[in-house]
């Protein structure tokens, strides 16, 4: 038999084994499915077993495609198949028919090569197209069996190449078949401690991300499913521009977010100015929300008057400031710590009361006793009137209604000491440098616990008022009047059969780590990336580590990137303060997306952000010139339409991305929709279209067949980290680059002016 009937055989064997466990998987899901009844904890294992195989029927689909990639061969006889997933024979005794890529055997097919080649002799490169093999691709790695040929710096050349001159689709594509050894090594780091992958534009830094985050979970299942990984990206185009990484790689534990997603019951989406954002990602706004959250801890000037019991009751301004400091001396969050004020606001008015109507007419001690005292209290804690003068002072308060008030209040801004820019309309939506404030002051604020139990027990006695009715109905018995508290519900019912019903009709969560990490703001995760790492502030930093404090952490970035104000330009200012020196950094040096002749062009950009800066090495050639075109400015419009049919026309089924200046997209945008209907534009464009124009902003990230880039010297002078916005731009392509200027080109763009 030819090696390429072998192989198609093998791969048949393959998908029969596959098919033969789904539908095992399958008969047992209906099985359970059908099960009904049983104790609570008979119907937690058996969700939990239909969850279990519900997932293995997912991952069996997910991996339908490129089920099996490669093959190894060892010197000493023995033969590989690496894959998607691992795939265990039909006989226990016997070798697996399919090693999963993570599993560390399968790691010779990443690393060797023939100077270190591990005891492979080939590694065979499999291509599939559905369940059919198109095509075969050897290394032959035993340098006295026959040479190796090809590279010595990549693994798999041929698979390689390949890859990366394929079409883009507007989706990134898993890189399991071709991963190559430098981002393996960062791939199976270990779990623990903090790994900064620093690395330019192309180096893999998010298919590194994204593939760890599969590793991790496939290494470390058990803690990771309960706590989650946390992947975070720079926005919701980019987010869905990888969303079907994981999945093909069928993995589906993992929460992708924003920074806007990430205050529970926000999403804050608002686009703003840089540099507004800017003063709310510094650390100085952390002195703003405590001074914002002390001033609604208000004091009267002189006093305040009530009625209680049919007098008149003055609190005064002196009562009210102690109870303050007792409060604050608590150093308990503002919510918590107002139990503290409210305790020493009433004793001090119970005092005050006691003087006037316990006060011995002959001057002796007051004739009030300790129980007269507390009954005292006990009324003017229910005196709503009272309650109400006691909530002004000290508010209960929530993170959304601080910052509103503070950012669309002048007053409160500048006795909170804010930069009177940040001053905004009240209904003006949320953005995402808002949300490290809003985590902050929920910090700041906490959560009355009593309120939050009162809350619980109010919806446990619902329940049980629930059961108690259906229980009713079943024994056609007595009518139930429930008292506020529950232990006269206790006493009232025969509450052992109505919470036993509440129990057992309790709806078990099953929801996955990642879908209740979304809801819950507290949430700790096992593992948190971070891509794009380098545009985070210092206050969205803040906020991820208290959802890490394990500090198990893989940051990707490329500090020459930066575009934020507020960003990192270095990776140390960024964790010294949380974890000193101890974190780890590794660099990615090879290119893989922009070829040679347009990584020299952002080589000159890069030289002129930081001369120290070393450009990444491209991995290939695309021989084709980058080009630049001087245009009459009324005519941009045109000439951006003529560019990009032109390209079109270039890349076959292949992606255009048009970056523009921000202050040219709105009106560029509409002419090019008008010209080119299906173009997407506007704020979040839709990737799957062929032709996408957008800000440089937007393009974080993401990568074109053919890129046009609109007035660059525009660009450059919209902000302040102007240059390392051009060089985003121009490494967004995977073949070719086109530069439209009506205005000089500028300096660094001086090699395309010929
Ligand atoms: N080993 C590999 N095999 C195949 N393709 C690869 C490999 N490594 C990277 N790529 C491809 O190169 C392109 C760039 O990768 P990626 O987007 O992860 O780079 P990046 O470092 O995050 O870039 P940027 O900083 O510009 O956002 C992607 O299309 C990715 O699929």
């Amino acid at each position: 038999m030819s090696s390429f009937a072998a192989e198609q055989a093998y791969l048949t064997t393959l998908y029969q084994r596959l098919d033969s466990l789904r539908d095992q998987a399958d008969e047992r899901l209906k099985g359970i499915l059908l099960e009904s009844g049983g104790t609570p904890q008979g119907r937690a294992q058996r969700e939990a077993n239909r969850s279990h195989y519900a997932d293995q029927l997912a991952q069996m689909n997910a991996v339908e495609n490129g089920l099996c990639f490669g093959r190894l061969d060892y010197t000493a006889g023995e033969t590989r198949y690496i894959g998607r997933l691992g795939l265990s024979a039909p006989e226990h005794d016997q070798d697996p028919l399919l090693i999963d890529w993570r599993a560390p055997a399968s790691r010779a097919f990443y690393l060797a090569t023939a100077v270190s080649p591990d005891g492979v002799k080939r590694r065979r490169h499999l291509r599939t197209k559905g369940r059919k093999l198109t095509g075969i691709d050897d290394e032959v790695l035993d340098l006295e069996a026959g040479g190796a040929g090809g590279r010595e710096d990549v693994t798999g050349e041929a698979a390689l190449l390949s890859a990366l001159t394929a079409e883009r689709t507007g989706r990134m594509r898993d890189i399991v078949e071709t991963i190559q050894a430098e981002q393996d090594e960062i791939i199976r780091a270990g779990l623990n401690g903090v790994t900064v992958v620093q690395g330019g534009p192309g180096t893999g830094k998010t298919a590194v991300a994204l593939h760890r985050a599969a590793y991790l979970l496939y290494t470390y299942r058990a803690q990771l499913t309960k706590q989650g990984v946390l992947i975070l990206g720079p926005n919701a185009t980019f987010l869905r521009y990888i969303s079907q990484v994981l999945p093909s790689l069928a993995e589906t534990g993992v929460l992708l977010a924003t920074l806007g997603d990430m205050f529970p019951g926000v999403r804050a989406r608002a686009t703003e100015k840089p540099a507004i954002a800017a003063i709310k990602g510094r650390l100085d706004m952390l002195e703003v929300l405590r001074k914002a959250v002390a001033d609604r801890q208000a004091v009267p000037d002189d006093y305040v008057e009530v009625d209680h019991d049919g007098y008149p009751l003055r609190i005064e301004r002196s009562v009210l400031e102690d109870a303050r400091s007792a409060a604050r001396r608590s150093e308990r969050p503002h919510n918590v710590a107002r139990a503290i004020f409210v305790t020493e606001a009433i004793h001090a008015l119970s005092l005050q009361i006691a003087e006037r109507i316990g006060a011995d007419p002959l001057g002796g001690e007051n004739l009030l006793s300790a129980a007269d005292l507390a009954e005292t209290r006990r009324e003017l804690r229910e005196d709503i009137d009272v309650q109400r003068a006691l909530f002004d002072f000290w508010p209960v308060l929530t993170p959304r209604q601080v910052l509103r008030d503070l950012l669309s209040d002048a007053d409160r801004l500048e006795s909170a000491g804010g930069d009177p820019l940040l001053l905004r309309d009240r209904d003006a939506r949320w953005s995402p440098a808002d949300v490290p404030l809003l985590d902050e002051l929920a910090e700041l604020l906490g959560v009355d616990e009593t309120l939050q139990k009162r809350q619980a027990a109010q919806e446990r006695r619902e329940a049980i008022e629930y059961a108690e009715g259906v229980l009713e109905i079943v024994e056609g018995s007595r009518s139930l009047d429930f008292e506020d508290q529950e232990e006269e519900i206790l006493s009232a019912i025969d509450v052992v059969d109505a919470s036993a019903f509440v129990e057992r009709h309790e709806v078990i969560d099953t929801r996955t780590a990642a879908e209740r990490a979304a809801a819950d703001r507290t949430w700790v995760f096992g593992h948190v990336i971070v891509d794009e790492a380098q545009e985070l502030s210092p206050m969205a930093w803040r906020l991820l580590m208290r959802r890490c404090p394990s500090r198990s952490m893989t940051v990707v970035g490329d500090v020459a990137q930066t575009s934020e104000l507020t960003g990192a330009t270095g990776w140390e200012q960024v964790f010294e303060p949380y974890v000193a020196q101890r974190w780890n950094l590794v660099e990615l040096t090879v290119n893989y997306r922009t070829p040679a002749e347009v990584m020299a062009v952002a080589a000159d950009v890069l030289a002129a952000i930081d001369a120290a800066l070393q450009p990444p090495r491209s991995v290939r050639s695309a021989g084709v010139d980058p080009w630049a075109l001087r245009v009459p400015r009324v005519a941009l419009g045109a000439e951006t339409i003529a560019a990009v049919r032109a390209e079109t026309a270039e890349v076959g089924e292949g992606r255009v991305g048009v970056l523009v200046p921000e202050a040219l997209a709105e009106e560029l945008g509409r002419q090019l929709v008008e010209a080119v209907p299906g173009a997407a534009v506007g704020e979040q464009p839709d990737l799957l279209n062929q032709v996408a124009l957008m800000t440089v902003r937007q393009a974080k990230g993401l990568e074109f067949d053919a890129v046009v880039v609109v007035e660059p010297d525009e660009i450059i002078a919209e902000s302040p980290r102007g240059l390392s916005d051009l060089y985003v731009a121009v490494t967004r392509a995977t073949r070719r680059l086109g530069v439209l200027h009506s205005n000089d080109l500028p300096k660094v763009l001086a090699a395309l002016a010929s």
